[in-house]
């Protein structure tokens, strides 16, 4: 086994075990709200560093729930984590959150696991599922809170209907499954929200890139990577064109 073979595999376990605690949290039942969220962050942060730590003691992190330090600038393998990823959806008792557990070498998101809990789906930049065809309507993914002007005006363009979703790993898992065709986000977001979706996108041939066409590019020292695209690539130049048009 590859060193990135094992790495994916790795990937996949932690995700899937904290999917599995947030859906014992969830399904207790005696939290609800905020306090199921903060909780749910917690629990699964706990699990994934601690697994992690143990089993890449040499590698650095970058997670949502964890003080960022300089260390991982010099490093080449960072473990970009979101614990749980469309907290205000998992604290609603929605399906529609994601653990997210990517490594980025390199600068680049190079293994990838999403766990989809709610719906029993853990996906991996090892063996993503083949792309379907596209919908007809195209059919486009926006944040269910905060859904960005931009795509709303490239959907438009593309006569594509509006999907609102919560969780980035969620929409990005979307595209891959072939619920929806693209996947458009402006305004803000973090590595962690974005660096294992990309990752898997990837792998299952999506067009991933900035909103100018740049390629996304990770372990920066702010972290912050607030646009993106996800698309089926035969809308790929289409995409490109929509966004070019605003
Ligand atoms: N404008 C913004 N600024 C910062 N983070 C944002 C953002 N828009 C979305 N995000 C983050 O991206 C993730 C997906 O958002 P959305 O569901 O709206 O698409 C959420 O992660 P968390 O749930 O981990 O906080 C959310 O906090
Ligand atoms: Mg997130």
């Amino acid at each position: 086994m590859t060193i990135e073979e094992s790495d994916v595999r790795l990937a996949e376990r932690l995700a899937r075990e904290a999917g599995e605690i947030l859906l014992a949290l969830q399904n207790q039942g005696d939290l609800s709200g905020k306090e199921l969220g903060q909780a749910g962050d917690a629990r699964a942060n706990e699990l994934l560093m601690r697994e992690l730590k143990i089993a890449r003691p040499e590698d650095a992190i970058l997670c949502e729930e964890e003080k960022d330090s300089d260390a991982r600038l010099s490093a080449s393998r960072v473990w970009i984590v979101d614990p749980l990823d469309g907290t205000r959806e998992y604290s609603e008792g929605r399906s529609d959150w994601a653990v997210h557990v990517a490594l980025s070498i390199g600068g680049i998101a190079t293994v990838g696991a999403v766990a989809l809990p709610a719906l029993d789906l853990t996906l991996t930049s090892a063996g993503p599922p083949k792309l379907k065809a596209l919908n007809t309507p195209l059919k486009m993914l926006v944040s269910r809170t905060r859904p960005a002007a931009e795509a709303v005006a490239v959907a438009k363009i593309l006569g594509a209907d509006l999907l609102p979703m919560g969780s980035a790993g969620a929409k990005a898992m979307a595209v891959v499954r072939g619920e929806a065709d693209v996947y458009l986000h402006t305004g803000g977001q973090y590595e962690w929200d974005n660096c294992a979706p990309v990752a898997v996108a990837e792998a299952a041939g999506l067009y991933c890139a900035r909103i100018d066409g740049s390629p996304m590019r990770y372990n920066a020292p702010d972290g912050y990577l607030p646009d993106l695209v996800i698309c089926h690539p035969e809308l790929e130049d289409a995409v490109k064109a929509a966004i070019a048009a605003l």
